[in-house]
Order: structure tokens, then sequence, then C-alpha cells
């Protein structure tokens, strides 16, 4: 697949009027083909494989809650970045998941091409069906490339997605526990 990719690309750098043999970008098809792979490296991946068997049995049923997951994505208008973070929260019934799995659903679904709110609902979803809980919550905060470099070129603007499941749908005050503890300053 890589050489397929490649050959595109070379053929995109003809096209804007480069060189593709000249020194600087001779190597270039290969390694744009190369990174776009592992930018998009999500499509190849599955739910097991990423949680790799960690779920532990704990009878603690409070919020479980991770902020601050870094994410880059691809937007599948442009193709071009997106840069944010995610904060995924979900209630335990008996069991828990292992803690860097969480980041780990969060980059197979940015890993692919996206748009934020796809992107927000497919980990509420994935941490909903691996933790069997009553309730997750996700929310994403996120700068668009697209936005930024080119179209309507507004630099500061940052779009906020969330998807609530559960007891997050169904109980405010769960709702608002989790939308104040992502604005707490961090301990550390
Ligand atoms: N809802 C949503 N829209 C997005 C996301 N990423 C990019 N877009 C938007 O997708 C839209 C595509 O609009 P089009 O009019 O088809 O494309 P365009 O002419 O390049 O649009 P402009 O960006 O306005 O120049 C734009 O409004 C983008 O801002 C996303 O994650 N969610
Ligand atoms: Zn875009």
């Amino acid at each position: 697949m890589t050489e397929s990719i490649q050959a595109a690309y070379r053929q995109i750098l003809l096209d804007l009027g480069e060189d593709p043999d000249r020194e600087g970008l001779k190597d270039t098809p290969g390694r744009a083909a190369r990174a776009m792979q592992y930018l998009t490296r999500g499509y190849h991946q599955t739910l097991d494989e990423v949680l790799n068997g960690a779920v532990f049995s704990s009878d603690n049923d409070e919020m479980v809650i991770v902020r601050n997951i870094e994410l880059y994505s691809l937007c599948e208008h442009h193709l071009l970045p997106f840069i944010g973070r995610a904060h995924v929260a979900y209630l335990p019934d008996g069991k828990v998941i292992g803690l860097s799995k969480v980041a780990r659903i969060v980059d197979m679904y940015a890993r692919r091409l996206q748009i934020q709110e796809n992107l927000t609902r497919q980990i509420a979803l994935a941490i909903q069906e691996v933790t069997g809980g009553r309730g997750v919550a996700v929310y994403i905060n996120a700068r668009h490339m697209c936005m930024m470099m080119r179209g309507v070129e507004k630099q500061n603007s940052e779009m906020s997605t969330s998807v609530m499941l559960g007891d997050f749908r169904s109980n405010h005050k769960t709702r608002d526990e989790f939308l104040q503890l992502i604005r707490t300053p961090s301990a550390y």
C-alpha cells in the first residue's frame, strides 16, 4: 500500500509544479506515504487489540475520569489536522479498564479521517462497550487547521463537542460534576 500512496504523492508534487526528483524532495513521496499511514493507523486497530484484556473487577462505582488526553486527528474534509484534548469519564459497574487504555481508545479513533462530532461519539460508544458501565461522558476541545491556515482563517476559535450516555445523560448532577471536574485546575 505504501508504494501506491507514494506514487500518488509523487503525482501531487508534479501537479503542484514541483520537481519530485530534486534533492530535497526525492524521498518525500515515501516519507509522506509513511506519515499518512501512521496518521491513519487507527483503521487497522480493533477495540480488542487496544484493550489487550486490561479489564479488572472493582467494587468502586464512583466516577472515573481521565482528563487532558491530547489528540491529533485529520479532518475528513480537507485532510488537515485538528488538535485538541479529550476528557473521558465513566461510571463503573463491577469492572474498570486499564488507565492507559482510555487514551489508547481515544487514539484509535483519532488516528482516522474524522469530524469532531463523530470522533466524540465513537470514543463514547467504545468506552461504554468495554466498561459496561452505567454511563460515559466524552468532551473534546480542539482547533482545526482547516479553519486556521486556510478558508475563514480564524486563529482562536475552538470547537467543543460532547457525548453523554447513560447516567450522564439522564442525571444532570452527574453531568454537572463531570463538566465541573474537567474545568478544575490540575493539582500537578
Ligand atoms: N461539523 C464539523 N465541521 C467540520 C469539521 N472539520 C471541518 N469542518 C467543516 O467542514 C466544512 C466543509 O465545508 P465546504 O463548504 O464543503 O468546504 P470549504 O469550501 O473548504 O469550506 P470553508 O472551510 O468554509 O472554506 C467547513 O465548514 C469546515 O469548517 C468538524 O470536525 N466538524
Ligand atoms: Zn477541514
